[in-house]
């Protein structure tokens, strides 16, 4: 018996009226490492409204994972302010913070993460799960096709090369139908042809609706963003359109 996959809610529907909405507040993100303090995120203030694909730019120890650990609610901040969708993260209960998780961030990262006992439906299905959309396998079934790997679902990660798994990693931050996608490098471990394919389904995501927030030390990638935030010892120290107005991704080298 063939299924039909359920309409997609709009965005806004599943994360409250202010939808993909980030602002960040005067935050610092301070460790104690013995007797010195690490400032990786140092008085940041940053605010995304609108969906868009914003890509943050920094060299190593900037303070970008630990941006995008705070965006996720995967961390807090030692000070400071951090809403996701509307909700204050810093003031959240705990269960608040797993129901942000489930609901509205998706994560994708550097070396895909992707579970090597589970075939790449399972992967992409497990978001479903997690997200506890109605009918997961369905909504993995569909993700999959979209992502050009509906034949390969029954493929475990190490049958699959390194583009074909973050497509399937992509997949699965899709298969949570979350209004915000975070990507950490993620083409960071791919050759330049699988790193520009991999871009652009990132960026068709964030004109599909999604806010798309990639991290990333190339700076050719921030050509291709809608607003490129740019970190330096922790601090926002250039927040704007890339210079030069925005490249198409065929333009890109690297
Ligand atoms: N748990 C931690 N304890 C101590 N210091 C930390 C911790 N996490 C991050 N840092 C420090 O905070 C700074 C920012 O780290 P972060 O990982 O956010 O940088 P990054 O820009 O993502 O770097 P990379 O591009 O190398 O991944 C670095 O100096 C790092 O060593």
């Amino acid at each position: 018996m063939s299924r039909t996959l359920e309409p997609r809610p709009p965005v806004d529907a599943r994360a409250g009226a202010q939808g993909t909405r980030i602002d960040l507040d005067d935050v610092c993100r301070h460790f104690g490492v013995g007797d010195t303090v690490v400032k990786a995120l140092d008085g940041v203030n940053l605010h995304v409204d609108d969906t868009a694909f914003v890509v943050v730019l920094g060299p190593s120890g900037s303070g970008k994972t630990t941006l995008l650990n705070l965006i996720g609610a995967l961390d807090a901040p030692t000070s400071g302010t951090v809403r996701l969708a509307g909700t204050d993260l810093t003031a959240a209960s705990r269960s608040e913070r797993a129901r942000i998780r489930r609901h509205t961030v998706s994560f994708i990262f550097q070396s895909f993460n992707l579970f090597p006992g589970l075939t790449a439906f399972e992967n992409v299905q497990f978001g479903a799960d997690v997200a506890e959309r109605t009918d997961p396998e369905v909504v993995a079934a569909d993700v999959l096709e979209r992502v050009g790997l509906g034949r390969r679902s029954g493929h475990f990660a190490h049958q699959l090369s390194g583009g074909e798994q973050q497509r399937v990693a992509i997949a699965r931050a899709l298969a949570t139908g979350n209004p915000i996608l975070l990507a950490d490098e993620p083409t960071g471990e791919l050759d330049f042809r699988t790193g520009v394919q991999i871009l652009e389904l990132l960026r068709a995501q964030a004109e599909s609706g999604k806010t798309v927030v990639v991290v990333t030390h190339n700076r050719e990638i921030s050509r291709v963003a809608d607003r490129v935030i740019e970190l330096s010892s922790g601090r926002i120290v250039a927040d704007g359109p890339p210079a030069g107005g925005r490249a198409a991704i065929a333009d890109l080298h690297w």
